[in-house]
């Protein structure tokens, strides 16, 4: 079964516009739960500009579901709040500093060495590791070294051309999948996946476990209602 993490980020940064808790991220997280979700996916950035720091101690009171926590773990107080906040989960993303969102996976050849101090320390606080990678079969067999429990593809390439051509755009993630499966790595799924393109995806890839999506499910709730949205989601995962 794929479970449906839903990232919250832009709730935060609709409720920071103005300055005030409205929407409150806390109630927004528990009904995206009672709608069906089962997990909430956070991504807070050094530059807080939506999921704020204290967020994650809030979040961690109430999320019942899988509470994953995303991020670069170089940067700001990122491992601090992880450490301190135990989720589920948590998916190291080598997001740069004042990226407009993230943009690529780890390099896990180059990183190696990095990659596993990071992951071990996480394991041995009992915290579920994902990296978040390309679909490049090398750096999946790069992720395998580092002892990662997951790996979370970087779907922003299929997106892009799956409406151009879907048979092309699922090449490469077929191939990285089926790498991850043969090595026994967990395999979960992000970046802008949306209404259009998950089924196709879903249907594809084998042994996807989880897929974390936020900015197209949050906009299509503007339309469609968060309820309705959560599972018209769910449905495509069926
Ligand atoms: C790792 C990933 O692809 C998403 O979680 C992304 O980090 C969303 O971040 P923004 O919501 O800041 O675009
Ligand atoms: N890991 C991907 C995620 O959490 C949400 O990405 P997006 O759906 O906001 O592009």
């Amino acid at each position: 079964m794929t479970k449906l993490s839903v990232n919250i980020n832009k709730i935060a940064t609709l409720r920071n516009s103005r300055g005030g808790d409205v929407p409150n991220l806390v109630k927004v997280a528990k009904d995206c739960e009672r709608f069906g979700s089962q997990g909430i996916t956070i991504h807070p950035r050094p530059d807080e500009r939506h999921i704020r720091y204290d967020d994650v101690y809030d979040l961690k009171k109430i999320v019942t579901t899988e509470y994953n926590i995303e991020g670069n773990p170089t940067e700001g107080r990122f491992m601090e709040v992880v450490l301190d906040t135990n989720p589920t989960q948590v998916t190291l993303v080598p997001d740069k500093l004042g990226a407009i969102t993230s943009n690529a996976g780890w390099d896990t050849i180059k990183n190696k060495d990095l990659l596993k101090e990071l992951i071990s320390t996480f394991k041995q606080e009992g915290i579920r590791v994902s990296i978040f990678v390309d679909p490049d079969v090398k750096m999946v067999e790069g992720a395998a070294e580092t002892g990662t429990d997951r790996i979370e593809l970087y779907t922003e390439a299929y997106a892009t051309n799956y409406s151009q051509n879907k048979e092309m755009a699922i090449a490469p993630f077929v191939k990285a999948a089926e790498k991850a499966n043969e090595l026994g790595l967990g395999l979960n799924a992000g970046h802008d996946l949306s209404l259009d393109n998950l089924a196709y995806f879903h249907q594809n890839i084998p042994g996807l476990l989880e897929v974390s999506i936020g900015h197209a499910l949050i906009s299509d709730a503007l339309y469609l209602g968060l309820e309705n949205t959560i599972q018209m989601y769910l449905r495509q995962l069926q």
